[in-house]
C-alpha cells in the first residue's frame, strides 16, 4: 500500500520548513502538498526551490481544501485563526489533523472539539518526547509535595514567539494542578509586576522570557522551605517537535474520530 499522503501547512514558517525537511526523508509518509496563506510569495512555487534547494515536485498552494483532499494527514503549526479553519477542512477531507499551534483560546478549542466529532485530531502544545515525559513527572511531583511547596513555571523562547505563556508551560501548569487536585484556572498567576502582595498559597505562577533564537526552555520549580526541586527541559533543535508530529500523523491513521494528544501517541 502507498504511504499516507501528507500536507504541511504554514510551509514557510520555522516549524513548516523543519517538517518539510524531515518529511522528505520519511519512509512512512509522502509529502503531497504544502499550504501557505493567500498572498504569500511562495504560492505556486515548488517548495524545495522556495526553501533554497532543488525542486522536489511539491507545490505551495493557498487552496487548503484542494490540498487536503489529496492527503491522509495534515500537520499544522500555524496560528489559531488558521488552525480552526483547517480543522473543519481536514474533517471534510477525512484527513488526520495534527495540531501543534499554540495560543488557542476557548473559542478556538470549541471549534476544534466540534471538528473532532467527525475527524481524528491529535493536538499538543509540545510534540517532543522529553516534554511529554516532563509533564508526567510534574504531575507526580506535584502530587507528592503539598502546597507548602510553591509551583513556578518559567519558560524562555525566541524573540518572534507571539503567545505567552507557551503551550508547553500551560501543559506543565495543568499537570501540576491535576497532581494537586485543583483547577488551573483558579490557581494561575501570570506576569507579576508592581506591588503584587505576597504570593497566594497554592497558586501556580508563570513567567515568560523572550529573546534571540532560544528554541524553547521550560523549568518547573517547586520552591519549599530551605530547598527547591527543579524539573527542566531544554530544546536545542525544532526537529524534536517535527519528529513527534510526523509520528502522530502515522499513529492517527485508521483511528476513530476524537481528540488525542501526544501521551496517546507515545503510550506514556
Ligand atoms: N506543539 C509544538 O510542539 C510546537 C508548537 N509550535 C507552535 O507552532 C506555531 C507556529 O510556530 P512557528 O513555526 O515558529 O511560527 P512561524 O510564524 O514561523 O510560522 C507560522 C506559519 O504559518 C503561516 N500561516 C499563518 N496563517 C496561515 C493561513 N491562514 N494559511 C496558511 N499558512 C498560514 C505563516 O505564514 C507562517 O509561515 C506557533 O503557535 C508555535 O507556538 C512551535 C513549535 C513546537
Ligand atoms: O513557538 C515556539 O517556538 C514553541 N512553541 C511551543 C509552545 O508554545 O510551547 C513549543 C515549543 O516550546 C516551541
Amino acid at each position: 500500500m502507498d504511504q499516507p499522503g501528507l500536507v504541511v501547512t504554514g510551509a514557510s514558517g520555522r516549524m513548516g520548513q523543519t517538517l518539510i525537511r524531515l518529511a522528505q526523508g520519511s519512509d512512512k509518509l509522502r509529502l503531497v502538498a504544502c499550504v501557505e496563506r493567500a498572498g504569500h510569495p511562495w504560492i505556486g512555487r515548488d517548495v524545495g526551490e522556495a526553501m533554497g534547494g532543488a525542486p522536489i515536485g511539491v507545490k505551495v498552494t493557498d487552496d487548503a481544501l484542494e490540498a487536503f483532499a489529496k492527503a491522509q494527514a495534515v500537520i499544522d503549526f500555524t496560528a489559531p485563526a488558521a488552525t480552526v479553519e483547517f480543522a473543519a477542512l481536514a474533517a471534510q477531507a477525512r484527513a488526520v489533523h495534527v495540531i501543534g499551534t499554540t495560543g488557542l483560546e476557548p473559542q478556538h478549542l470549541a471549534r476544534i472539539e466540534a471538528a473532532a466529532r467527525h475527524a481524528t485530531i491529535i493536538r499538543a502544545g509540545n510534540m517532543s518526547l522529553g516534554v511529554n515525559l516532563l509533564v508526567r513527572l510534574t504531575k507526580k511531583v506535584a502530587a507528592a509535595l503539598d502546597a507548602d511547596w510553591d509551583v513556578e513555571i518559567v519558560e524562555a523562547h525566541h524573540r518572534m514567539k507571539v503567545d505567552a505563556p507557551s503551550g508547553t508551560a500551560l501543559m506543565l501548569g495543568q499537570a501540576a494542578a491535576e497532581g494537586r487536585g485543583i483547577s488551573l484556572d483558579d490557581a494561575r498567576v501570570s506576569g507579576r509586576d508592581g506591588i503584587t502582595g505576597a504570593r497566594a498559597r497554592g497558586s501556580i505562577g508563570f513567567s515568560a522570557i523572550r529573546g534571540g533564537d532560544i528554541v524553547g526552555e521550560h523549568d518547573v520549580i517547586f520552591a519549599g522551605e530551605g530547598e527547591r526541586v527543579i524539573l527542566r527541559h531544554v530544546a536545542t533543535d525544532r526537529a524534536i517537535f517535527a519528529r513527534g508530529a510526523l509520528r502522530a500523523a502515522v499513529w492517527g491513521q485508521g483511528r476513530k474520530p476524537g481528540q488525542y494528544d501526544m501521551t496517546d501517541v507515545l503510550g506514556i
